[in-house]
Formats: C-alpha cells, structure tokens, sequence
C-alpha cells in the first residue's frame, strides 16, 4: 500500500494544503476527507481528479470537506463515473445540506446527492471493504455531540484523523498496523478538540516510534523545521506529498 499525504495543515493553513490521505492499493484506492487543496494536490501528485472514486469522510468541519462539491461536479462534468462517498450515516444530510445551496439546481433541473455520489452509510463503528482491505471505522473524540470518525486498516494504518488523543485505542491499534498517522496542533497550548505533542509523548516509546503527526500548523510548512523535529523525537512529522510504503 503506497500512502500519499496531499496535505498537512490545519483549519488555518494557508501555506500547506488541509490535511488529506490518498492510501493507493491493489487495483483501486482510497482519499481521506477532500478539502478543496486536493485538486492541487493531486495535479502536482500526478494523480487525475476523474480517477478519485473512493472518499471517506471523517467529519463536516470546513477544511476537511471544501472539496466535495468540485468533485462531485469533476466527477459529472469531466469524469464518467460517481465517486463512493464512505460516510457515517447521521453525517449524510447535513452534508447535503451544505452542498445543496450549490448543487440542487442545474440547468438540466432538479439534483439529490446521490446524482452526483454513491452514497455509502456507515453506522457507528461500521467497516467497509476496498480491494481486499477492510476498513473500520470508529469515533472520534474531536468535537462534544459531533459526529467524527476514525479509521483502522489492519495491517497497515491507523488514521486518527481529527481528535484528542485516545491513548488506549492508539496503544491497541499499535499492535496490529505498521504506522499511526495521528493529528498534532504543534501548538504551546491547549485546544480542547486536538491533540498536542506532549499528549502523544505520553505514549509508549514503541508506539511513539510507528506515529507520524499530521494536521499541524503552519509553521511546520517549513521542510528544514519538520526535519529539525524529526532528527529530535521518535515520533516524526510528515509533509505534504510525502509517501510511505506499507508491506502486506
Ligand atoms: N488553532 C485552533 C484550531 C482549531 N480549533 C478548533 O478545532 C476545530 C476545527 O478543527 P478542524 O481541523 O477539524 O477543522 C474547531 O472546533 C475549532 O474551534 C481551535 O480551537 N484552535
């Protein structure tokens, strides 16, 4: 499985893409979240928009999902095929209510969601089974009474993706995938919805060893400051386009 982050940043980044994972494997593949920065990604990745076919949505905030209506008109306009849309299940119309405004009216009349997407709901802790992968889906601590999820891909990866930290299912994960990509604010301080580098150095040194930070601020835009970082802790940061390898 070939990893490919198309970008690291935070709600306010502006000098690094929002952060989103394209996991490539077997015959097919799999986005994570799409914020609007991933048709630049993707372009300077080499990767055409009309082959995205597969996107799992973690949670609504706006850096995460800025990119579902392009793609939804990419996919129609452009492309010959819907996109899969991997979504919890209380999360599909409030998404579409934030996309309606622009997407129910076109000059051919009236659209639903699931003109442009095929729509996949997953219930809480759902799974869901991509070219000989499963998926699990989990909830995440992000926001109180907003629904956010996770996923665990065995034996590959556990994606945090927008949380506290939860060190027992993190120290249980650890065990069965090859990397944790976990978000860190990188900020001095404390922010009730993320995580921050101290949280994760209260990790296990072997589980710190296997996590790489990810949705960070933009100050680590800098390539020579994440280097910097990743030559003094066990734990590294990884940058936009930045790939890794995972074996079967
Ligand atoms: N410096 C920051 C950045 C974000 N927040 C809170 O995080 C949530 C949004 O994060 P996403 O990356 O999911 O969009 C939201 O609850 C913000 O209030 C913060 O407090 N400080």
């Amino acid at each position: 499985m070939k990893i490919t982050f198309l970008g690291t940043g935070d709600m306010f980044s502006v000098e690094q893409h929002h952060n989103s994972m394209l996991a490539e494997f077997g015959d097919t593949h799999l986005v994570i979240d799409f914020p609007e920065s991933n048709a630049k990604a993707l372009k300077e990745y080499g990767f055409p928009m009309t082959d995205i076919h597969n996107v799992f949505i973690t949670h609504l905030h706006e850096d995460h999902i800025n990119g579902v209506q392009m793609l939804g008109y990419y996919a129609q306009i452009v492309g010959d095929r819907k996109p899969q849309l991997f979504i919890h299940e209380e999360l599909v119309d409030p998404l579409w209510n934030i996309l309606s405004p622009g997407m129910r009216y076109t000059t051919d009349g009236e659209r639903t969601m699931s003109d442009y997407y095929d729509i996949v709901p997953l219930p809480d802790g759902g799974t869901f089974e991509l070219g000989g992968v499963t998926f699990e889906t989990f909830r995440t601590q992000h926001v109180p009474g907003m629904v956010s999820n996770g996923l665990l891909a065995k034996p590959y990866f556990y994606y945090s993706a927008d949380s506290t930290l939860d060190q027992e299912r993190v120290q249980q994960a650890a065990a069965d995938v090859q990397l944790i990509f976990h978000e860190c604010h990188m900020h001095d301080l404390v922010i009730k919805s993320h995580t921050s580098l101290q949280d994760l150095q209260q990790l296990p040194a072997e589980v710190r060893q296997k996590t790489v930070l990810m949705h960070y601020h933009d100050e680590y835009a800098d390539a020579d400051k994440r280097a910097q970082f990743n030559r003094e802790h066990d734990l590294r940061m990884v940058g936009t386009l930045e790939s890794f390898e995972l074996a079967v």
